[in-house]
């Protein structure tokens, strides 16, 4: 059986009191399904958050990371810093990093490297713009940026390796893509995964939607069979929302 995972995404929002008050509200909620929850508050609040909500069952994780141990890189984290700091998952590969920070699929490649070596898991992400939806080159994109940063790793990887759909015309937008759009790109990466690892590996990965999740629209999302969970952005901030999100399996 594959992890249901939901993880909030808190971007760049809420500084130190703003953290401490939603988690208060966190641990305020109760959870009655049983995915595995995570959030990602920026990094100056990954300590103070990650102290709050130890033994809550809610997981602190990174929303980025460089694939340097040290060294001269002006205002980057490291794999070992968010360890240092209790962090054992980060995200790589969002889309805001990818056409914001000019994140390619080669530093991608080079940071997941980085995050395994130091016994990390990964959330990586991909997903098709609107132009590459429109043009019906949307499993094409989504191949290319899995095979580019991934395919050149042991199947055995794969077991810290989730995987989130993130369709960039999705994010922040309101429009979610529909749970059968969400079922047939998922679909689409387990065959990617099946067709270069096997049908095992490909079964064991969790494959998460993320875009525009809301309470309204994540029950019916979560019922589709290859999606085994969520990224949430906006509705995550709130801790009732996220809650029943979190609840929506
Ligand atoms: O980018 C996202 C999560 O990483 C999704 O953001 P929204 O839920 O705000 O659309």
């Amino acid at each position: 059986m594959r992890a249901q995972i939901v993880a909030g995404n808190w971007k760049m929002n809420n500084d130190l009191s703003e953290t401490e008050s939603l988690i208060a509200s966190l641990k305020g909620q109760t959870k009655t399904s049983d995915a595995e929850v995570m959030v990602a508050p920026t990094a100056t609040n990954l300590y103070p958050a990650y102290n709050s909500l130890k033994g809550s069952g809610i997981e602190v994780i990174a929303q980025n990371m460089h694939f340097a141990a040290n060294g001269a890189y002006t205002g980057e984290v490291s794999a070992t810093m968010l360890k240092s700091v209790g962090v054992e998952t980060v995200i790589l590969g969002h889309s805001e990093r990818r056409e914001y920070f000019n994140e390619t699929d080669e530093m991608l490649a080079k940071k997941v490297d980085a995050a395994l070596a130091n016994d990390m898991r990964v959330i990586f992400c991909f997903g098709e713009e609107l132009a590459d939806r429109k043009s019906g080159n949307h499993e094409n994109v989504v191949e290319s940026q899995i095979k580019n940063a991934l395919f050149h790793l042991e199947a055995d990887a794969f077991k810290s390796i989730v995987l989130a759909y993130e369709p960039v015309w999705a994010i922040g937008t309101g429009e979610t893509a529909s749970p059968e759009q969400a079922q047939d790109m998922h679909a689409f990466i387990r065959k990617t995964l099946a067709d270069k690892y096997g049908a095992v590996v490909a079964d064991s990965v969790s494959i998460l939607y993320g875009g525009s999740v809301k309470p309204n629209n994540a029950v019916e999302i979560f019922s589709k069979p290859d999606v085994d969970g969520g990224l949430i952005g906006g509705a995550s901030l709130n801790a009732e929302d996220f809650f029943a999100i979190v609840n929506a399996f």
